[in-house]
């Protein structure tokens, strides 16, 4: 099995001319098969930007073209690309494997904003399905020091729950929510609240992964036979996380709540003791 691995470096060049609603540029593929690199010259489509509002025909264009192939058709080699913003400093969970040492009330603040990002979805009735430190990306650090507080924005969710194999849900334990696990088709607000518990306790475990090296029997047991993850030994903190992560979907607290609960944590004199040094747990 080879990995392909295919960049696209394109220089706009508009003497290709305009498209109808489109921007042309000539790039290169570079495909790497069994070490070596194949490179293809291609032509870039991009819809302008006051077309944007006709994505739906462009992708429908596209993906028809990609579907069929005759010598006399235009090969289209695909439309696979998700064009975001970028990030400053990247995904949350690298950042704190990497800084170590940042403070309580840096923490609670990320947390307040993941939370306000749920409570919009929820308001929207839109499930997300993947909250998880990996998907969280840190916009602007922010330095306790200068008194500047980090921005954090919350990443796509990926592929659908649904059409993952088994395996990537087990492996998604503790972050996807139980009942999930035995209907993954039928996402409900609930599952994101169960996901944020086990976001916060990443957050305030230095980025670590809960159950990391439990095999995908051991993290089903931890299902099965309905345990908590560690608790930490700030019980306020450790309260909300056991709430978030209640095998009853139904008993988890609402985005209100939880928000309430974080704004108290942030206020109790645990935040000023610790206000350098990160959590022991
Ligand atoms: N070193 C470093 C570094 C790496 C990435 C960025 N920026 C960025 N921008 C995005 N739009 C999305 C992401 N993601 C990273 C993981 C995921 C998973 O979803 N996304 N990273 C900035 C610095």
């Amino acid at each position: 099995v080879y990995s392909l691995y295919c960049m696209y470096n394109f220089c706009q060049s508009e003497s290709l001319g305009q498209g109808s609603f489109t921007r042309i540029f000539k790039g290169s593929k570079i495909d790497i098969r069994d070490g070596e690199r194949h490179v293809t010259d291609v032509l870039l489509k991009e819809l302008d930007a006051n077309h944007k509002n006709c994505w739906e025909s462009f992708f429908e264009a596209a993906s028809l073209m990609s579907q069929i192939s005759h010598k006399h058709l235009l090969l289209v080699y695909g439309i696979n690309v998700m064009v975001q913003e970028f990030i400053k400093c990247g995904a949350l969970d690298l950042f704190l494997k990497r800084e170590g040492s940042v403070s309580v009330s840096w923490k609670l603040d990320v947390a307040k904003q993941l939370a306000s990002a749920l409570n919009f979805l929820e308001e929207k009735n839109i499930t997300h399905g993947n909250i998880c430190a990996k998907n969280l990306l840190l916009a602007r650090e922010g330095d306790a020091s200068q008194g500047s507080s980090p921005f954090i924005k919350l990443s796509d969710p990926g592929i659908n729950l649904a059409m993952l194999g088994r395996d990537v849900l087990l492996d998604r334990i503790p972050w996807v929510a139980p009942e999930v696990l035995e209907a993954p088709e039928r996402l409900e607000l609930e599952c994101d609240k169960w996901s944020f518990g086990a976001t916060l306790w990443e957050l305030f475990n230095g980025g670590q992964a809960p159950l990391q090296g439990l095999d995908l029997e051991r993290k089903l047991q931890f299902y099965e036979t309905y345990k908590q993850l560690p608790s930490s030994e700030w019980t306020e903190l450790a309260d909300l996380i056991s709430q978030c992560m209640n095998y009853q979907p139904a008993f988890r607290p609402s985005c209100r709540s939880i928000i309430r609960q974080l704004n108290s944590l942030i206020t109790s004199d645990y935040v000023i003791l610790h206000a350098a040094e990160p959590l022991p747990d």
